[in-house]
């Protein structure tokens, strides 16, 4: 039998996003419902390692729903990265009475989880980044507002670049993915979305579309590029040069990580943090927890990191199509 869990940690890891908030109000308040003690741990690992930790009771979340960041803080702690660091934070659970953790954060912080699990301390992950990087979930807590920040921003870019009949090239983030600079490219009606998931050539898939356009009538241009494909200031200068149209670079950066969460992101928090806690209540240890189609699914970690997530190819043939 499974041991019982009566103590868990909630922490966030890695870069933070909108609707994180709204995942640790839901862990919070389901484990204390169902008579569990809450420890929150802030910032990340690190809180493991040097004991920054408190518990939690229903009001110390309220008022987050609805706040961008994470009250828990965030970091990416490099000592939890070796054996050393990862025993500390075990015995710190240990000192504790924490008897399973609950992360919330990206691929990297699921290594984590991998590790404490090695470790003897059950976990739960819980997909968090505005990247949609994690394989096992169609869907990840802040990807949803972070999109919608990003258009939100290219709508206000375009008109000064309509204004000044240039091109403006948007740098948007997602690492080494391309989920939200795909979306954000068909949202925004670019003309052409670069992504690091699928090969592209400058010639073909900017410049001649560019004059394409310009003989149909088009006078102004907004490309987007993952920053996972380089630097928009690079691909500006290119377009500039072979197209004499005057380019401008605008790299949205981490304005794209803030804000209010939208209702999507709240929501999906919501049900990905109760599920979190009925897993360790039904004994399901060591799981990431992941959305498909409508539906809360889980996985075991190490099947979950070995998953591999691909674009939607035919989402990106169709952005091509209606950008001409
Ligand atoms: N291989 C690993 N083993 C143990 N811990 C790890 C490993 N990789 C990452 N971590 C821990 O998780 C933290 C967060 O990882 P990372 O910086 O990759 O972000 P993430 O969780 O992938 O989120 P995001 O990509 O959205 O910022 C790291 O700082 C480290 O503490
Ligand atoms: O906040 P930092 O450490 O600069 O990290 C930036 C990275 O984090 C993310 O915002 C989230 O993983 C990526 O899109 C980006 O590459
Ligand atoms: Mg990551």
């Amino acid at each position: 039998m499974a041991k019982e869990i009566k103590t868990i940690g909630v922490l966030t890891s890695g870069g933070d996003a909108p609707g994180m908030n709204a995942a640790i109000r839901a862990v919070t308040r389901t484990a204390l419902y169902h008579g569990m003690k809450v420890m929150g741990i802030y910032r990340g690992y690190n809180g493991l390692i040097n004991g920054d930790i408190k518990e939690m009771n229903v009001r110390s979340v309220s008022e987050i729903i609805h706040r961008g960041g994470t009250m828990l803080y965030t970091a990416r702690c490099l000592e939890f990265k070796t054996l050393e660091g990862q025993k500390k934070a075990a015995d710190r659970c240990r000192e504790l009475g924490i008897d399973a953790l609950v992360v919330i954060g990206g691929d990297g912080s699921f290594r984590g989880c991998k590790d404490m699990a090695a470790q003897g301390i059950p976990c739960i992950g819980l997909p968090g980044t505005i990247d949609n990087d994690i394989a096992c979930s169609d869907y990840t807590i802040g990807y949803d507002t972070a999109m919608n920040t990003a258009v939100e921003m290219i709508d206000k870019l375009r008109d000064t670049t309509q204004s000044h009949d240039r091109c403006s090239v948007v740098e948007v983030m997602g690492r080494n993915a391309g989920y939200l600079a795909l979306n954000t490219g068909i949202a925004v009606g670019a003309l052409a979305t670069l992504i690091p998931e699928v090969p592209f050539d400058i010639d073909r898939d900017i410049v001649q579309r560019m004059n394409d356009t310009r003989r149909t009538g088009k006078q102004h241009f907004i490309i987007i590029v993952a920053e996972g494909v380089g630097r928009a200031h690079d691909f500006a200068e290119i377009i500039e040069k072979k197209t004499g149209i005057e380019s401008r670079a605008t790299v949205l950066g981490h304005v794209q990580r803030g804000g209010s969460p939208t209702l999507r992101d709240r929501v999906s928090a919501s049900q990905m943090g109760y599920h979190a806690v009925q897993l360790l209540l039904d004994g399901k240890f060591n799981r990431v927890v992941g959305t498909r189609g409508n539906d809360i699914v889980d996985f075991d970690i190490t099947e979950a990191l070995n998953m591999h997530k691909s674009i939607h190819t035919a989402l990106y043939e169709m952005s091509k199509v209606i950008s001409i």
